[in-house]
């Protein structure tokens, strides 16, 4: 989305509000979505029009206003950087605390912001058996904000974690890159370069996240491969980016 469609909607009347019931069918619309087999066991669950694209931006709008958002210093490889994104964490009662790059964010309960539930019960009616009670919340100023190569393998999230992912506002496009294989199995003996001539290198995925869209990580993703929201050249307007996760208890 950009800056137009923002335009646009300031001057198309009230805003959608974010409590009112709503006519959507989560299950029904997480059949539209299609499944990514990475191999070995991790798997990508993409459903690019998840949510109606009214109802996301009245959530995009609420997210971006009432948010308690900050820009924490990181400690990376020795250096104190200043996070290139804002974000927020949200956390039942009682969970173990998390942390990354030396930062542990302050955990905000769920009851504090209502709309927020409202997205969690969304999600769990489209994805049956899950039952997160955390999230971490990104919002991405422009096209110089970014998130680099990592992985949420922390062990609170346990071996094979689900991390549903949903995303307002200015497209962006998601990287999945394979981690370096330390059995060196036959199909990495052949030299990148080479590998990389054939269609489609299968050790990197891109996914573009569009307003309202869910992309859903599973199995061994965590342990397996590393995903990265990449700065751009273009100016972009913000993105908003949900992920939902549960620490085991
Ligand atoms: O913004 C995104 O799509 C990804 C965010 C992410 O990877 C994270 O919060 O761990
Ligand atoms: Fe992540």
């Amino acid at each position: 989305m950009n800056s137009l469609r923002l335009k646009l909607k300031a001057k198309s009347g009230p805003e959608p509000s974010t409590s009112k019931p709503f006519e959507f069918d989560p299950c029904e619309s997480a059949k539209k979505g299609k499944s990514f087999d990475l191999g070995h066991g991790s798997e990508v669950f993409h459903v690019p029009r998840f949510l109606p694209a009214d109802r996301s931006w009245a959530w995009f709008d609420y997210i971006n206003k009432h948010i308690p958002w900050s820009r924490p210093t990181l400690r990376i490889f020795g250096r104190h950087l200043v996070q290139p994104r804002d974000s927020c964490y949200i956390a039942a009662d009682g969970l173990p605390a998390i942390s990354y790059n030396g930062h542990t964010p302050r955990a905000y309960s769920w009851d504090d912001f209502p709309p927020l539930k409202d997205i969690l019960d969304t999600v769990h009616k489209a994805l049956p058996g899950s039952r997160f009670n955390s999230l971490v919340l990104n919002r991405y100023d422009g096209n110089n904000d970014y998130v680099s190569w990592h992985s949420d393998d922390e062990v609170l999230y346990g071996l094979t974690p689900e991390i549903a992912s949903v995303t307002f506002g200015c497209e962006r496009e998601f990287l999945l890159r394979k981690k370096p294989s330390k059995m060196s199995p036959a199909s990495n003996d052949e030299p990148k370069s080479k590998r990389l001539r054939k269609s489609h290198d299968p050790d990197q995925h891109s996914f573009v996240l569009k307003h309202g869209s869910l992309l859903v990580m599973r199995g061994y993703t965590q342990r397996d491969w590393l995903h990265s929201v990449p700065k751009r050249a273009k100016p972009m307007s913000i993105r908003i980016n949900l992920t939902f996760r549960r620490v085991l208890p």
